[in-house]
């Protein structure tokens, strides 16, 4: 989102620029007359209010974001906390606003952090490409972080997977959090340990699109040893005539599944050892076919393998970081992560109804070529 950094550097330092005697006094007024107050640090090298849209974007550096925020908003002109609160946040100030409930403090707090994280980014100064956290919201409630990442990424057009809880249930937002996204872009394998937690996942993830216009379209199905054979064989043909677009699996009957349209194989149980997870990843990107992207959700219950699993991922060209390898046990522990074979736990979770109703995608079948190792 930000042309060049060099650009929004420079930006950036000019926000800052003392102002003259002159230009103070009509700033003053300007602030006066939009009822900004600031308090007694304020001076002459304190960043103007700027309240119209293409002077704020082109102060971020980023001059495509007031079109975004015409489109995304309606915005014409900022409202008074965004005009004076953004430029002081881009120069790097720290800011506690008070302003009335409704005038716009969420894209005010957010567009300096989404412009700051981009740069922070660029530089390198999180670890590299891609990874890293860039910036954190804290809000009073789990739906209140959940609409501001919506505000976010309606204005940007980011990506943001924001979940909170811990275990299980922090997996089952982040999983409800990508499929609100689109992260979770079919034909999606979810790789889990155990049978149970696959009919529990599914039926999260069932709930879940249900509860989401952008997943409505989404049909699931799931893959494991306890249903029949003929089922399973269904649902494997189907998952390849891209009739099912998301399909729960187990490890042993997820792994060798061959569908080179796979686009998303995301693990909601961490990999058990690298082994598991390189054949787990291998079921997209085949061939030189499609690109695929590979999600591997974890808590602290799945660290003592994660050093392994980083060191195979690190292999194949993707950043780790520190923290990551320190959570795995400093990054090459032999001592395999224990199998996760408890029920999955949504004690406080509310992805959607609890008892979803599930749309049946399995038929007679036939074949049973793909599920004979269960
Ligand atoms: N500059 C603007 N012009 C017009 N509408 C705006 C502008 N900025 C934000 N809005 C819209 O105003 C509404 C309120 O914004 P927001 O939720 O950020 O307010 P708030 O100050 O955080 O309120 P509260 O204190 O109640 O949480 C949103 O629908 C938002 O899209």
């Amino acid at each position: 989102m930000v042309a060049s950094i060099q650009a929004a550097v420079a930006h950036l330092a000019r926000l800052a620029t003392p102002l003259s005697a002159a230009a103070f006094e009509t700033v003053a007024a300007a602030r006066k007359a939009a009822g900004v107050r600031l308090d007694k640090h304020a001076g002459p090298s304190t960043p103007a209010p700027l309240f119209h849209p293409p002077d704020l974007a082109a102060a971020a550096g980023a001059p495509a974001l007031a079109p975004a925020l015409a489109t995304a908003f309606g915005i014409t002109s900022a409202t008074p906390v965004q005009a004076q609160g953004i430029p002081l946040m881009l120069a790097g100030r720290e800011v506690l606003a008070v302003a009335p409930t409704g005038s716009g403090k969420t894209l005010a707090y957010g567009l300096p952090l989404l412009v700051r994280a981009a740069l922070a980014r660029r530089e390198g100064a999180l670890g590299g490409r891609g990874g890293g956290v860039t910036g954190v919201v804290l809000a009073p409630t789990r739906e209140l972080v959940e609409q501001i990442g919506d505000v976010l990424t309606r204005a940007v057009g980011a990506r943001f997977l924001f979940a909170g809880g811990r275990g299980d249930a922090g997996k089952l937002l982040a999983l409800r959090t990508l499929l609100a996204s689109g992260g979770l872009a079919p034909p999606a394998l979810v790789f889990v340990e155990t049978q149970a937690r696959a009919t529990a996942v599914l039926a999260e993830l069932a709930a879940a699109a249900a509860a989401c216009p952008a997943a409505s379209r989404l049909t699931m199905d799931v893959l494991h040893g306890g249903r029949p054979q003929a089922e399973r064989s269904a649902a494997v043909r189907r998952y390849r005539t891209g009739e099912v677009s998301v399909l729960v699996a187990t490890d042993v009957l997820g792994r060798g599944l061959d569908c080179p349209a796979t686009r998303t194989v995301l693990s909601f149980d961490a990999p058990s050892s690298p082994a598991a997870y390189v054949h787990r990843m291998g079921r997209t990107g085949r061939c030189g076919g499609v690109a695929g992207t590979a999600i591997t959700l974890f808590t602290e219950a799945d660290g003592p393998g994660l050093g392994r699993l980083a060191t195979v991922a690190a292999a194949g060209g993707a950043t780790i970081p520190d923290w990551m390898r320190a959570l795995g046990g400093g990054g090459g522990g032999s001592r395999a992560r224990e199998r996760v074979t408890r029920p999955v736990w949504r004690r406080s979770l509310t992805a959607g109804p609890r008892r979803p109703t599930l749309r049946p995608v399995v038929d007679g079948g036939e074949s049973s070529e793909d599920a004979a190792d269960a």
